[in-house]
C-alpha cells in the first residue's frame, strides 16, 4: 500500500541529533540523511511543516552561558533555532525541494515573520513551512512549539523525531532496564513524569486532541513508515 495515513503533519526533529557524532553544530551527512528522510515522505504528498531545535549549536556555546539569566539563554536558544532551520532548508533546496522558514521572533532581513495564513497557503501549494525561534518565548521548549504549531496549521498529528525509539518507562538512556510503551496516554505520560518530552507540550497536545509519535532519528526509514501509519515507535494519544 502506498497510501500515507495522514495528510498533513507536524514533524519535531531535534536539534541535538543534527550534531551526530561532532560535539557540536551540524554535522553535513547528518543533515543530508534527515532531508533525504523528509523528501521520501514528501513525495508520497503529505504535507509537511517541520519544527527543529537547537540543543546542537546551544551545546557548543553552554559553558560560556553559565550563570546567564535564564530568559538571555532561551532567547539565544532560539535563535540557534533559527540557524538549524536556515541550514535544513539551504538543505532541502540543494536537493530540489521548496521549503519557507517562518520566525516566531521578528528577524525580518534573515527570515519571513511567521504569520499563520501565510503558513497555511505555503502547505496547500505543496511547500515545506519550517517554524523557527520556537514559540518566541522563553521558558518554553521546541516540543512546546511544535505542540502549538501543529494545533495551530490542523495537523493530524506531532510526529517527534528523537534520539530513543519511543517513550519508556524511565529514561532508556540512564536506565537500561526501562521499557518501552507502544502506546501511552497522555494522561499517564504526565503523570509518571516522563521526560521524553515535556509537560507543557504533553498538555497542550492532550487538551487539542493532538496525537503524537515519538521515534527514532537515526533509524533508517523509520519517518516514513510512521507517515504510513506503520507500527513504529510510541504513539502518545487522548
Ligand atoms: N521515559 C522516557 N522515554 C524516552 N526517552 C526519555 C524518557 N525520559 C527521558 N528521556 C530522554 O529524552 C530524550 C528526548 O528528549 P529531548 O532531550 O527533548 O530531545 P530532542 O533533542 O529530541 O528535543 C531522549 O534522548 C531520552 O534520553
Ligand atoms: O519556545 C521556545 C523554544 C525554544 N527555546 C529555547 O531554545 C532552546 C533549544 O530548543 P530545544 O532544547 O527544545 O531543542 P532540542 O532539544 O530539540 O535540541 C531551548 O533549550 C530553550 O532555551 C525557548 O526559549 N522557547
Amino acid at each position: 500500500m502506498t497510501t500515507p495515513a495522514y495528510k498533513r503533519v507536524l514533524l519535531k526533529l531535534s536539534g541535538e541529533a543534527l550534531m551526530g557524532d561532532d560535539p557540536y553544530g551540524i554535522n553535513r551527512a547528518t543533515i543530508e540523511r534527515m532531508v533525504a528522510d523528509v523528501s521520501e515522505v514528501a513525495k508520497l504528498g503529505v504535507e509537511l511543516a517541520i519544527v527543529i531545535g537547537g540543543g546542537n549549536i546551544f551545546r557548543g556555546v553552554a559553558p560560556g552561558a553559565q550563570g546567564m539569566d535564564r530568559a538571555t539563554a532561551d532567547y539565544m536558544g532560539m535563535l540557534a533555532t533559527v540557524m538549524n532551520s536556515l541550514a535544513l532548508a539551504d538543505a532541502m533546496r540543494q536537493i530540489g525541494m521548496t521549503a519557507r522558514v517562518m520566525s516566531a521572533i521578528g528577524i525580518e532581513q534573515v527570515v519571513e515573520p511567521y504569520v499563520r495564513p501565510k503558513a497555511l497557503q505555503y502547505l496547500e501549494e505543496g511547500k515545506i513551512v519550517i517554524f523557527a525561534a520556537g514559540t518566541g518565548n522563553p521558558f518554553f521548549t521546541t516540543d512546546t512549539a511544535a505542540a502549538l504549531r501543529g494545533s495551530e496549521i490542523g495537523a493530524e498529528i506531532v510526529l517527534k523525531a528523537t534520539k530513543v525509539d519511543g517513550v519508556y518507562s524511565a529514561d532508556p538512556n540512564k536506565d537500561p532496564t526501562a521499557t518501552r510503551y507502544s502506546t501511552i496516554s497522555f494522561d499517564e505520560a504526565i503523570s509518571k513524569h516522563l521526560q521524553v518530552m515535556d509537560a507543557t507540550a504533553f498538555a497542550l497536545c492532550r487538551d487539542q486532541r493532538l496525537p503524537i509519535k515519538v521515534f527514532s532519528i537515526v533509524k533508517p526509514g523509520a519517518l516514513k513508515s510512521v507517515v504510513m501509519g506503520e507500527d513504529e515507535g510510541t504513539l502518545v494519544h487522548v
